[in-house]
């Protein structure tokens, strides 16, 4: 599962986003920290763990992304990708496992967080991700 870390639970105005090392195939290429869960786990809890090992923050889960799927967003022929709104809770965060640059980029306007290479299969959730920002902000 994977977080959408925002400045805001209350206001989103800027996404932290984490460029990946590996496999091959998706190095250098942005996606959602997260990571699998582990037996035992709540998908939660997992969220918060992975967080923390992968970026050394402490994390509260807003609420979830909806996907199109029972198991969230299809990443690909095999697996799916549930996603939770998150806020930082305590510390900075920093690239420590499996990224080697994390970024705040504005939700809107989305030049920046669009001009990224993401990972393909997470352009859906993002365009979700910023209709939420967007039906949350103030005007
Ligand atoms: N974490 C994460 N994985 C993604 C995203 N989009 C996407 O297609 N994936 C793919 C890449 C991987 O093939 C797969 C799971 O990656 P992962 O980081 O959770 O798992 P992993 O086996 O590399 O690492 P881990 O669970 O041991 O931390 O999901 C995303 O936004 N975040």
């Amino acid at each position: 599962m994977g977080a959408a870390v925002v400045d805001s639970l209350l206001q989103p105005t800027r996404l932290l986003v984490a460029r990946r090392t590996a496999p091959p195939e998706f190095a250098g290429m942005w996606e959602f920290p997260g990571g699998k869960v582990e037996p035992g786990e709540t998908c939660e809890a997992a969220l918060l763990r992975e967080l923390e090992e992968e970026l050394g923050i402490r994390a509260v889960l807003g609420s979830e992304i909806e996907g199109p799927g029972h198991q969230g967003w299809q990443l690909n022929a095999v697996a799916a990708m549930r996603v939770w709104l998150a806020e930082v809770a305590d510390g900075e965060p920093a690239p420590l496992q499996d990224h080697d640059e994390v970024r705040w980029v504005l939700l809107d306007p989305s030049h920046e967080l669009e001009a990224l290479p993401w990972i393909p299969a997470d352009r859906p959730i993002l365009t979700a991700l910023r209709a939420e920002a967007a039906a949350r902000r103030v005007s």
